[in-house]
């Protein structure tokens, strides 16, 4: 038994060139957590999201996967870890020249063995995990918002990966569909034994399916706060923290 993090962000500062977005950054994430990255707009969640999944290295600090360095590890082992992760970006999700097909199975055949129809079973299967089945032959650009998120799903889904990695998954979609693809997220965390990193504006999804939470804060360029969202929403020493959490008017302003 070892009481290694499953995820250790320790120390870590986070910027482009000269300008720094984020620093002193300290928390870990547990398996199986719904992790949410919150805060006000500009703030640096999409950054921290970059450098997390090996795009920008930090500047300072370092992010360990039960012990592991992406930046730091050897090639054989980067990939290893690139494979075991599953990465929607908010925009760019889907390749638009491609099928939804082609789409989920370019990862397989990128990086598995799998034969033309054992890849091609598995991206039915991954489609039908997130209710498009039978929607192989469209293009992303004649799905709606909601398809088109969770096709990006089947596809961040396609190597079963142990860590998802999510940057705003329901921005343009009603509340509805919002509400739906929250309990996609958390079926497939639950059926795949995945552990979930989620940048998100939507407090809805923040409170009902958010294990713990990272507040990054415009003002300090650091985190305020971090843990379970519900307990921050009534108790975190934070009072920028409980407004955003609470959707004060005077977290607009951040
Ligand atoms: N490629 C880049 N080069 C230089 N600066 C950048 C780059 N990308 C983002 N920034 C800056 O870094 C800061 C943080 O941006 P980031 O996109 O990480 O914030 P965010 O919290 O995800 O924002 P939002 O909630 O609005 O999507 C912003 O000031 C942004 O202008």
């Amino acid at each position: 038994m070892t009481d290694t993090p499953f995820i250790a962000v320790n120390d870590l500062s986070i910027g482009y060139g000269n300008t720094p977005v984020q620093g002193q950054l300290n928390f870990t994430i547990q398996k199986n957590d719904i992790f949410f990255v919150i805060g006000g707009s500009g703030c640096g969640k999409t950054t921290l999201l970059k450098s997390m999944v090996g795009l920008l290295p930090p500047t300072q600090g370092e992010v360990l996967y039960q012990g592991q360095n992406f930046y730091d590890s050897d090639e054989a082992t980067q990939i290893n870890l690139l494979t075991s992760w599953g990465i929607t970006f908010q925009t760019g999700a889907l390749l638009s020249s491609m099928t939804l097909g082609e789409n989920v199975a370019l990862p397989l055949q990128l990086y598995t063995q799998l034969s033309a129809r054992q890849i091609k079973e598995v991206v039915a299967y991954k489609l039908a995990l997130v209710g498009l089945s039978g929607f192989e032959a469209f293009y992303p650009s004649q799905l709606s918002g909601g398809m088109h998120k969770r096709a990006g799903l089947a596809r961040a889904l396609a190597l079963e990966p142990k860590l998802l990695f999510f940057d705003e998954p329901s921005a343009g979609l009603d509340p509805i569909s919002s509400m739906r693809l929250d309990q996609l997220i958390v079926q497939l965390c639950q059926a795949l034994d995945s552990t979930v990193i989620i940048v998100s504006h939507e407090l809805p999804s923040i409170m009902s399916i958010g294990t713990r939470c990272v507040f990054l804060d415009n003002h300090t360029k650091t985190m305020l706060d971090y843990g379970d969202p519900k307990e921050l929403k009534l108790n975190s020493s934070q009072p920028r923290v409980r407004q955003f959490l609470n959707r004060d008017d005077a977290s607009e302003s951040q």
